[in-house]
């Protein structure tokens, strides 16, 4: 993107002024309006790109505004550049220039001839045209006949005007006469303002087109072959005008109005174009011939260069004030410039050629080594990272199975505990029932003693088992309900005999042959610091249940977290969509000082208008009635300047009661001068009449008709008419601006009403956007909790596979006591037999002993 450059020139003075006024001071690139006594009056000080003062020359101007788009149109850049300014400001003296001192379209012309000499290496096509807008119409310069020309547009020319006169040119001299026999068929006209003001805007265009001259393999060869076309648009706009002041009429008025109208809808564009790429909108391009024209140069591919020509005096304050805001606003545009290149069939395929040719250089040269090795890292890499991926993915199976494998083997070890907590509990209650046996068993050994010891082995015999199974059994099928964990025994002394442990193995398979035996040590009793001794299995799994239900409550959490969130962000979506539509209506707000200043500006046309459409009824300048028909038209015309300034400052944001001082000054002067023309009046008018006029101004002047001699009756009459239509259209004019000013307080109104409704959706929007912020640090601190817990599980899971290698490990010791008790009973068993043997008379009654 590359910002139109805009320079202001200053025209030099036509006439010394009075030093009593303001003056504009130019000071490096910086030009300010100043009182008649130096300090500089505030809010009125532009900056540009460059600043030409009355002494700059043509060339000056040439050099340092548009010598480089000329130079960048030779190398294919489109580039315009155009003089804006109101009427004898120094447009067509700045584009055309004078014998001495020729303009920018006469050296653009020998400056791009004098470059084509130089540049050997491409060859050279220029066409030039040369058209007026006149009256919204397009004129050949050219060709006379060539009238009325229609705009086209097309995808390969972009916008043209079709059937304008192309002429091919080979050297400037023959530019230059084209250019006069045009300037001859351009519309001049005489005004007060200017003796040769331009009624038309004109449009000098050269289209340059270039080709390299060599074909052959060069560093530029890409190009070679390549057509660069550009357009340069050399501008020279015509002046906006107060008719007032050019006392423009019948043929004038009409041209004036067109370039008033013409050079509205460019200040439009441009307006539009300043505005940024955001809030531009719509570009009312299509709106004139002139912007519909220029489109390219105004924010298009184009280097484009604005010259505002401004005339210092300072009757033409206002004027030039309204040509340094268009400039300004101008200075923000940015085009986007680009080389135009059109290729040919065969640029194309050399150009394809060219790019096969170094594909395959590349691939044959020492960079297809290179590529090779590159290309083989590269499988290498592929392979290694396919390896550790199949690796991973084995990782991740054997992973998958042996956790499987884990809980399997965690639900089996837990069914264990389950069954050795029933057994252990069964062995208590089996033990307190046996306890009842063996006091039983005295009454059994009586009944032996009494049956003669036929059932004296009995007294070593293993419990019956089935003497106790219903017990056991309701147990084993009440097992689901039965307590998960129940204490294991201290020593494995209380369930030594061989049935009760096979009873606490039911359900456990244990192979015991495979069992290895393992030096006696004592068993722990198992540690737990969490377990109560009472129930510790069944603080397990409440501790799992409370992990379990903590980790559910933080999903929920969180889900309710995420739901919110989504909601916020809705919600501030809705925000933002109602905030864009604030925006847009701030902006047609903004805009209605500048719609009220164009207002201002045409009623106040008109009302100048239809004054000075009086003033031509009365023959006799001199007289008083002409002097008050005229005093007034200054005055209604300066009090419609005023209104205008008002409106343009509040268009830059001043308001105007700010300024209070320049309104006061406004004002005293306007008095100042009503006062001084109802004076004048009042000398030459009778007696009497002065106290009806002093009531009634208008009055007055139908009085003064009347004792007026010389003046007839008719022309009265005329006059009179003719005031009272005046005095209605400025009752009228007045009211509307009374509307106008209404609906500005309104807006007003509006706006701040609208600008507080917005602070508060600022407010809320941040306030969401905390809580949004508020909610996402909960989610984290949930997630680090969830994560806690799964930490916490892991742990748990870990103590149990301890727990179980415990068991495991108190159940081998258990089988050795039990082997070693086994072949002592059978020791003993054989030790008696023995005995009993040796000695066959002892009772059993003193073995028993
Ligand atoms: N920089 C300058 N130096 C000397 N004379 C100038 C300069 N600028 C303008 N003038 C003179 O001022 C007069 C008006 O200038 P010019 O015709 O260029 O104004 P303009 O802006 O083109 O007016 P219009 O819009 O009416 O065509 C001419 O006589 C011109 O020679």
């Amino acid at each position: 993107m590359e910002k139109i450059c805009v320079a202001v020139r200053v025209r030099p003075a036509v006439s010394e002024e009075s030093s009593a006024g303001t003056y504009w001071n130019v000071d490096d690139n910086r030009i300010s309006l100043h009182k008649a006594h130096g300090t500089p009056l505030s809010g009125i000080s532009y900056a540009f790109d460059h600043l030409f003062d009355e002494s700059c020359s043509n060339s000056m101007v040439y050099d340092v505004l548009t010598k480089d788009i000329i130079r960048a149109a030779l190398e294919g850049f489109n580039g315009t550049a155009f003089a804006y300014g109101q009427t004898s400001s120094g447009k067509t003296f700045t584009m055309n220039g004078s014998e001495k001192d020729p303009g920018i379209i006469h050296r653009a012309v020998e400056d791009i001839f004098e470059r084509i000499q130089m540049i050997s290496d491409r060859e050279f096509l220029i066409r030039v045209s040369y058209m007026e807008i006149y009256n919204e119409e397009i004129n050949d310069l050219f060709a006379v006949e060539n009238q009325k020309l229609p705009i086209h547009e097309s995808l390969e020319r972009g916008v043209f005007v079709a059937g304008l006169k192309e002429e091919i040119v080979n050297n400037a001299e023959q530019v230059m006469k084209l250019l006069e026999s045009g300037e001859a068929n351009r519309h001049f006209g005489e005004t007060n303002m200017n003796v040769r003001s331009s009624r038309s805007h004109t449009i000098f265009r050269m289209v340059i087109e270039s080709k390299g001259k060599d074909t052959n393999f060069s560093s530029d060869y890409l190009s070679s072959d390549a057509i660069r076309v550009s357009v340069l648009n050399l501008v020279d706009l015509a002046g906006s005008e107060r008719i007032a002041k050019t006392g423009a009429g019948g043929v004038r008025l009409k041209e004036g109005k067109h370039i008033n109208k013409s050079l509205m809808v460019l200040g439009n564009v441009i307006n539009k174009l300043s505005d940024g790429a955001k809030n531009r909108g719509h570009i009312p391009y299509r709106d004139s011939k002139l912007t519909r024209i220029l489109q390219p140069a105004l924010g298009g591919n184009a280097k484009t260069s604005i010259v505002c020509t401004i005339a210092p005096e300072e009757v033409h304050v206002e004027e030039t004030k309204g040509t340094l805001q268009f400039a300004s606003r101008a200075k923000r545009i940015a085009n986007c410039v680009q080389v135009n290149e059109i290729l040919t069939d065969a640029a194309l395929l050399k150009r394809q050629k060219l790019e096969i040719e170094e594909l395959r250089m590349k691939l044959q040269g020492s960079h297809a080594e290179v590529l090779e090795q590159e290309i083989l890292k590269l499988r290498n890499d592929l392979l290694k990272y396919e390896l550790e991926h199949e690796k991973l993915e084995m990782q991740l199976e054997e992973e998958r199975k042996s956790h499987k494998e884990r809980d399997c083997c965690i639900r089996e070890q837990q069914m264990k505990i389950d069954n050795l907590s029933n057994l252990v509990t069964f062995s208590d209650t089996d033990r307190n029932s046996s306890q009842g046996q063996v006091s039983g068993r005295g009454n059994d050994k009586e009944e032996c003693n009494n049956s003669n010891s036929i059932s004296q082995g009995d007294a070593f015999s293993t419990p019956c088992f089935k003497a106790v199974p219903s017990a056991f059994v309701a147990r084993r099928s009440n097992y689901s309900v039965l307590p998960d964990y129940s204490p294991l025994p201290d020593t494995i002394s209380h369930v030594a005999d061989e049935d009760t442990w096979l009873k606490m193995n039911r359900g456990y398979i244990a192979d015991l042959d495979s069992l290895q035996m393992t030096p006696e040590r004592k068993v722990q009793s198992f540690p737990s610091t969490e377990v109560t001794p009472d129930c510790p299995n069944e603080n397990y799994k409440q501790g799992v249940e409370n992990l379990k239900r903590q980790l559910e409550l933080v999903i929920q959490e969180r889900d309710v977290l995420k739901r919110k969130h989504t909601e916020d962000v809705v919600l501030n979506n809705q925000l933002m969509v109602e905030l864009s539509e604030l925006r847009q209506e701030a902006q047609l707000i903004q805009e209605i000082p500048q719609r009220l200043c164009k207002c201002a500006a045409n009623c106040k046309d008109v009302y100048v208008d239809a004054l000075s459409m009086t003033q031509s009824f009365i023959s006799d300048g001199k007289s008083s009635t002409a002097k008050l028909v005229s005093s007034m038209s200054e005055i209604g015309a300066s009090l419609f300047t005023i209104l205008e300034t008002h409106f343009s400052m509040a268009l830059d944001g001043n308001h105007p009661l700010e300024n209070d001082n320049l309104i006061q000054e406004q004002h005293k002067v306007l008095s100042d001068r009503l006062k001084s023309t109802i004076k004048s009046l009042l000398a030459s008018e009778t007696l009497s009449s002065q106290d009806e006029n002093e009531k009634n101004p208008l009055c007055r002047c139908e009085h003064k008709g009347s004792t007026l001699k010389g003046e007839t009756t008719c022309w009265k009459e005329k006059l009179s008419n003719e005031l009272n239509t005046l005095k209605e259209r400025y009752h009228g004019l007045e009211k509307e601006l009374g509307l106008n000013n209404q609906l500005l307080e309104e807006s007003k109104q509006r706006y701040n009403n609208l600008e507080t409704e917005f602070h508060h959706l600022l407010e809320e929007r941040e306030a969401l956007c905390k809580m949004v912020s508020e909610s996402s640090r909960k989610l984290a601190i949930v997630t680090n909790q969830k994560d806690n817990v799964l930490k916490d599980l892991n742990a748990e899971f870990q103590r149990r596979k301890d727990l179980q290698e415990k068991i495991k490990q108190f159940s081998v010791a258990f089988a050795h006591r039990k082997t070693s008790l086994v072949s002592f009973h059978s020791e003993f068993k054989y030790k008696i037999e023995e005995m009993r043997a040796q000695n066959p008379v002892s009772t059993p009654k003193s073995l028993g002993c």
